[in-house]
């Protein structure tokens, strides 16, 4: 992807994802939103001078039907954003919008690239191995090609092997054995501590082009309190933002997501204001040289 360079860094769209129904809570829909009404995009842009944001709004109906199609949707946006030589930011949302962000990369980024998944879960079931039938825990499989016609991404958006998934603390035996099966490089909690977050990330993402897609609850429920699907001991914000900060103004950066914010449990705005400092470290970041 050509980076369209405009003096104070690179062209970056935007995009929200107002869809929850993903997940059991789906108090996520409103998470674009919340950031747009707080104020977040007219802050960015004075930051500069070449911001668009996009906002999808999921339609009523259910999961099954809307989520193949947003995500449809959203992949020929990405798709589309990249081809201009601008770069992505998808904000969602529950994080089935993984379906739609990466297909939309892997349509427009002519070279491989890796995906580093940074979650508290694996998001790797199917219907048939889901304890919830949620589908925001299904993502990185439809991704891998697994799953049901719609919601399988064919041909795979990604192989296993170009997956790693760090910070990893909840999940169910039939996920783990995916990881195996797929070859997934996988990093909890133990490892990532022991290996600094730094080392752990520039590990994953190698020496080639690599994106990000970063699930909230990740993040310690202390520092990020604002999701759905909370699990304790996560990963601490300001260490998160210090070693992504350096992975985001790196020209293999092609793409970021940040999902399953949801303004209806944060306190404080705390997890809002640590979603702007994330975009505000991918805008900063941008105009340093290579
Ligand atoms: N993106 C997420 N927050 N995923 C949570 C998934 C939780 C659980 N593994 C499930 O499938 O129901």
């Amino acid at each position: 992807m050509e980076a369209d360079m405009t003096g104070s860094g690179r062209a970056m769209t935007i995009l929200g994802v107002g869809c929850g129904l993903g997940a059991r809570d789906g108090g996520c829909a409103d998470g674009p939103r919340a950031l747009r009404r707080g104020g977040m995009g007219e802050r960015l842009r004075g930051l500069t001078e070449d911001l668009h944001c996009l906002e999808l709004q999921a339609p009523l109906g259910d999961a099954q039907t809307v989520i193949p199609r947003l995500a449809d949707h959203l992949a020929t946006l990405v798709a589309k954003e990249c081809g201009r030589g601008r770069f992505p930011i998808v904000i969602g949302g529950d994080h089935s919008c993984a379906m739609g962000t990466w297909a939309g990369l892997r349509q427009a980024h002519g070279a491989a690239f890796r995906l580093i998944w940074i979650d508290a879960h694996m998001d790797l079931h199917t219907p048939d191995t889901s304890p919830s039938g949620a589908l925001h825990g299904m993502p990185l499989a439809c991704l891998l090609g697994l799953g049901p016609p719609g919601l399988a991404r064919h041909p795979p958006v990604l192989t296993g092997t170009e997956v790693t998934l760090m910070g990893v603390r909840s999940w169910e035996p039939e996920e783990e054995a995916r990881t195996s099966r797929h070859g997934i490089r996988v990093m909890g909690m133990a490892e990532l501590k022991r290996l600094g977050l730094a080392a752990a990330l520039a590990e994953a993402t190698g020496p080639g082009d690599f994106g990000i897609s970063l699930d909230l609850d990740a993040i310690d429920p202390a520092d990020a309190p604002g999701v759905g699907t909370p699990a304790p001991g996560g990963i601490r914000a300001d260490e998160l933002l210090d070693a992504l900060a350096p992975l985001l103004a790196s020209p293999r950066c092609i793409g970021l997501e940040i999902a399953e914010y949801n303004p209806h449990h944060d306190i404080d705005q705390r997890t809002a204001a640590l979603v702007e400092t994330i975009v505000e470290a991918a805008i900063r970041s941008s105009g340093d040289p290579p």
